[in-house]
């Protein structure tokens, strides 16, 4: 066998090496200086938050000005919540924007692993009341192709109840109303943004049904099938108990899912980690372009009162919490009171 090209392959391999380290180095240096410049404060209140999921870690094109380190009664949220600038499109004043990661930095958390209690209480505490969530979804029907987007107003709960899924409990118990489970001031924003994308690459769904599953394996066939017959649209394993929580925090909540397979009851292939992740990179241009659509949107004046989500104002302080005071337990009071300064005093 001639094997005469190996010096000369061994030589190319190690110039390339050379080249990828110094390149690295390089990046790495470019990351340290950029994140000596981002502060680990944010003084103003943060209304706006996103909660990216698979395939969107990070929010590129807005000014990265901070990363929040919060620690909430629930532990540690996803990831550093991140604080990006978008320029209000009317009066030009910089908006911030908070950024979740919902899988971690490096998507190392399983859906059943998502700390959504810490997430939403971190959010809520530097003052967000408005959450736009990503989400990455099996198609349901033969209509919603992959990287169609589609805006859900209903969800099916099929997750198995390992996850924790309310503030109240441990000696305060709280009812909160889910009949629907999204804002729909906040959809019909994003209804608006996402049609004005349209033969721009954009095609939206206005409504749909989604099953949250527990995951984090994939549905069977004879699953997949029952929820088409139960009129399902798409299915995920995240927005349990993601909205619920941001219900009882008053938090105005959507999800904006974008379809990446046909899941498995469909004959073009069952679904899989590399069909969904090649969906979703191939796609996301136009989910970024969507969702800071929404965002300039969401930044003018005139949505002021959705975003502080004033309608939510006081129903978990009024409607919520049925324990009287003498039944409620510290611990419980004292982690309430953390997520709800003053209201149950
Ligand atoms: C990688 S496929 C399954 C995974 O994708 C979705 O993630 P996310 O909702 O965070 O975008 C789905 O819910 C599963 O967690
Ligand atoms: N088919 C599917 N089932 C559950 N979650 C998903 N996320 C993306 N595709 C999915």
């Amino acid at each position: 066998m001639n094997l005469s090209f190996l010096p000369t392959l061994v030589r190319c391999q190690r110039q390339s090496l050379r080249e990828t380290v110094v390149r690295c180095k390089l990046t790495s240096a470019k990351f340290a200086a950029n994140m000596a410049d981002i502060s680990s404060t944010y003084s103003d209140p943060i209304h706006i938050a996103v909660i990216g999921g698979t395939g969107l870690q990070h929010l590129p094109g807005f000014t990265h000005v901070a990363n929040l380190n919060v620690t909430t009664p629930w532990g540690m949220p996803s990831s550093p919540i991140s604080v990006l600038h978008h320029p209000s499109p009317t009066s030009g004043k910089p908006i911030p924007i908070a950024f979740i990661s919902r899988h971690g930095v490096h998507h190392e958390l399983a859906p059943h692993e998502v700390p959504s209690r810490a997430n939403i209480a971190a959010l809520r505490s530097i003052g967000v009341r408005t959450i736009i969530a990503f989400s990455a979804v099996g198609s349901l029907k033969e209509e919603i192709k992959p990287r169609d987007f589609v805006v859900p107003d209903q969800v099916i709960d099929r997750t198995k109840g390992i996850r924790p899924f309310t503030f109240f409990e441990g000696g305060m118990v709280g009812h909160v109303g889910f009949a629907d489970p999204f804002d729909e001031g906040l959809a019909k924003v994003i209804r608006t943004c996402g049609h004005s994308l349209e033969g721009d690459g954009v095609v939206l769904h206005d409504k749909g049904i989604l099953v949250c599953m527990e995951g984090p394996q994939f549905s069977t066939r004879a699953e997949s099938n029952l929820y088409r017959s139960w009129g399902g649209s798409v299915i995920n394993m995240s927005c349990l108990p993601e909205s619920k929580l941001a219900r009882e925090a008053e938090i105005s909540y959507q999800m904006i899912c974008m379809a990446t397979d046909y899941d498995c009851w469909h004959n073009s292939g069952d679904v899989s980690v590399e069909m969904v992740m090649g969906h979703m990179k191939a796609n996301s241009q136009n989910a970024l372009r969507f969702v800071g659509a929404v965002l300039n949107e969401l930044s003018k004046e005139e949505h002021g009162e959705q975003v502080l989500a004033k309608h939510l104002d006081g129903q978990t302080k009024f409607a919520g919490a049925i324990t009287a005071k003498p039944g409620r337990s510290e611990e419980a009071s004292k982690k309430l009171g953390w997520l709800f300064p003053g209201y149950f005093d």
